[in-house]
C-alpha cells in the first residue's frame, strides 16, 4: 500500500509531545511491514534540520488558492532517519511556519488550514495518488473535510482517509473566515450539526468535528480512552459525534519505537544494558547525577518526564517531588509549560529547590536529556487527569524504570498494579497504580513503590524485569493500523 501520513509533528525534527513520536515511529513500522511511505510535514523555521538528511528542494511552484488568490509555496524533500518527508514552506506575508515555535499563535487556525489546504494541492499537483492518506490531530481535522468535498472533484477521488486523535482537548475552533480562505465557502452547509459546527458553540467550526464526520476512520490511541472518549466528559463535547459514528471509531494503543528508545544501544546514555546485566543501570543513575550535579549517594530516584499542563496533573507532580524528597528518595523532572501561571509556578519551585542536592527541575526541552533521565531513573511518575495513551509510562518500562501511573486512558491498558490487578497473574504485572486525583491516592500508590525499593530490593528487581518483558513495540498496533487501511480501502 501507498501511505501518506500527513501531520504537524514529526519526531526526532519536529517533537513537542508524543503526536510526533507516533508518526515517525508508525511510520517506520509500515515501512519495515514492505508498504510506501511518505511523510507531508509544515517547514517550521524551528525544526531541528539536524536531522534532515539529503534536503533539497523538490517542488518549486505549489500554488495554494488562499481566499481570493494564491500563495507561492516550495516543497522541500529529505530524509528524516530513513523517512522520506515533503516539507511545505510558504511564501506569503502571513509567515505560517516562521514563528519560533510550533503551535500557541493566534492564528493557529489559519495556520494549519492552509497546511492541509496545501498537502491536498501538492498530492494534486504533483500526481500522487496514496491508497490511504493518514492525518494526526486537529491540525489535519480540516483536510478530510477538503479532500471530499473539493479535491474528490478535481483528481483525488479514490483516497480514504485514516484520522487518529491524540488529544481531545485541543479540538481547533474557528470562524466563517476558514471557509472563505480555503475555498470550502458555504457557510450554511457547513455549519450544521452534522457537518462541521462545534458543538457547543453554534457559531464555530470544529476541525476535529470535521475529521470524525468525513474520515474514513476515527481512532484515539488506547482501547480505554475510545471508551472514556464516548461515555465521558473526557470527550470534550465530542462524544455525542462519536456516537453517532460510532461504527468507524476505535483504540489503537500506541507503539513505542524500540528502534530509538532502546537501552541496549542508545547514543544518548553513556551505559548501554539489558536484562543480562542489568547492574549497569545504575551507572546510568551515576551519570545522570553528576550531569545534574545531584549528590551521589545510596537513593531511589524518582522522575517525571511531559508537558507541564492540566493534562498531566501538575498538582501531583508537584506533589510527588516533596513527598519523593521526604521518603528519602531523589527527584528529576524534565518538562515545559506553555501556559503562563504553571511556567512560573515551576521556575519558582525550581528557584526554591536549587540548591537541594536531592533534587533537579530541567524546565525546558531536552531530548538527549530524557533518555538519560528514563536510563537512570527507578521510578516515573506519571499522575495525569487524563491520558489519550502516555508514552513515557512505555519508554520507562522499556528502560527498567518502574512506573506510578493514574488509573486512566492508555495508563491503564499498558501499566499493571504489583501488588492488586485482578486481570493480570503477579508475574506479568510491572508497576504501580492509582485512581483518585487527590494527594493520598498519590502518597500510596509512591508509598509502596518506595518500600518496594528501599527493603525488599530483589523484589524491586524482579518487577523491574518483567516490566522490561513487555512489548509495547509498534508490531502490534502497526498490524492493526494495516487492517484498518486494508478495511477502508477496499469499501
Ligand atoms: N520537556 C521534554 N523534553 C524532552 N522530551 C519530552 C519533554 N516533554 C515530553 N517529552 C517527550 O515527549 C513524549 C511525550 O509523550 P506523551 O505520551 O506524554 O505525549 P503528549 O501528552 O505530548 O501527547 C499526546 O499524544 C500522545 C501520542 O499519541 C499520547 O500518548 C498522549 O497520551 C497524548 O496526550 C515522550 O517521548 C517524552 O519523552
Amino acid at each position: 500500500m501507498y501511505v501518506v501520513q500527513i501531520a504537524s509533528e514529526c519526531a526526532p525534527v519536529i517533537k513537542a509531545g508524543g503526536l510526533g513520536d507516533v508518526v515517525y515511529g508508525l511510520s517506520r513500522e509500515l515501512e519495515i511491514r514492505g508498504h510506501c511511505v511518505e511523510l507531508i510535514l509544515p517547514m517550521y523555521d524551528c525544526m531541528r534540520y539536524d536531522h534532515i538528511w539529503g534536503l533539497h528542494d523538490a517542488y518549486r511552484d505549489l500554488w495554494v488558492p488562499w481566499f481570493g488568490g494564491a500563495i507561492h509555496c516550495s516543497v522541500f524533500c529529505g530524509w528524516v532517519h530513513g523517512r522520506v518527508c515533503f516539507f511545505i514552506q510558504p511564501h506569503s506575508g502571513d509567515n505560517f511556519f516562521n514563528r519560533g515555535r510550533y503551535y500557541g499563535e493566534l492564528d493557529d487556525h489559519m495556520r494549519f488550514a492552509f497546511f492541509s489546504k496545501a498537502a491536498l494541492e501538492f498530492l494534486l499537483q504533483s500526481n500522487k495518488r496514496p491508497d490511504i492518506i493518514h492525518c494526526h490531530d486537529w491540525q489535519t481535522g480540516l483536510l478530510p473535510v477538503l479532500l471530499f468535498e473539493m479535491y474528490k472533484y478535481n483528481g483525488l477521488w479514490n483516497q480514504r482517509v485514516c484520522y487518529t486523535i491524540h488529544n481531545f482537548k485541543h479540538q481547533g475552533i474557528a470562524g466563517a473566515d476558514v471557509l472563505w480562505a480555503t475555498g470550502l465557502n458555504r457557510e450554511p452547509y457547513y455549519f450544521t450539526y452534522d457537518r462541521l459546527q462545534d458543538n457547543f458553540n453554534p457559531f464555530a467550526l470544529n476541525f476535529m468535528k470535521g475529521g470524525i464526520v468525513y474520515s474514513n476512520y476515527v481512532n484515539t490511541v488506547s482501547p480505554h480512552h475510545a471508551w472514556e472518549a464516548r461515555y465521558t466528559d473526557i470527550g470534550y463535547g465530542l462524544g455525542h459525534t462519536l456516537e453517532l459514528h460510532q461504527h468507524k471509531f476505535g483504540g489503537i494503543l500506541n507503539g513505542v519505537d524500540y528502534e530509538v528508545w532502546n537501552p541496549e544501544d542508545d547514543r544518548y546514555i553513556p551505559y548501554h544494558y539489558s536484562p543480562e546485566n542489568l547492574q549497569d543501570k545504575v551507572l546510568n543513575k551515576k551519570a545522570l547525577r553528576e550531569r545534574l550535579l545531584l549528590e551521589e549517594s545510596d537513593k531511589p530516584l524518582v522522575a517525571f518526564i511531559g508537558r507541564l499542563d492540566q493534562q498531566k496533573g501538575v498538582h501531583l507532580v508537584h506533589h510527588a517531588i516533596y513527598y519523593a524528597l521526604n521518603k528519602g528518595a531523589q527527584f528529576v523532572l524534565l518538562g515545559s509549560a506553555t501556559e503562563g501561571g504553571i511556567n512560573s509556578w515551576f521556575h519558582h519551585e525550581k528557584h526554591h529547590l536549587n540548591d537541594n542536592p536531592n533534587c533537579h527541575l530541567e524546565l525546558g526541552f531536552n531530548e538527549e536529556l530524557s533518555h538519560l533521565i528514563y536510563a537512570g531513573a527507578d521510578l516515573i511518575v506519571v499522575p495525569s487527569n487524563y491520558e489519550p495513551c502516555g508514552l513515557t509510562q512505555t519508554i520507562g518500562l522499556r528502560y527498567g524504570t518502574v512506573p506510578i501511573v493514574r488509573g486512566v486512558g492508555g495508563l491503564l491498558n499498558t501499566v499493571f498494579d504489583r501488588d492488586h490487578d485482578p486481570n493480570k497473574p503477579p508475574e506479568e504485572r510491572n508497576g504501580y497504580v492509582f485512581y483518585q486525583t487527590d494527594f493520598n491516592a498519590l502518597e500510596s500508590a509512591m508509598g509502596r513503590a518506595l518500600d518496594l525499593w528501599f527493603n525488599e530490593p530483589e523484589e524491586f528487581r524482579k518487577l523491574v524485569l518483567q516490566g522490561m518483558a513487555c512489548d509495547y513495540s509498534w508490531n502490534n498496533p502497526g498490524a492493526q493500523y494495516v487492517g484498518v487501511y486494508e478495511h477502508i480501502r477496499h469499501k
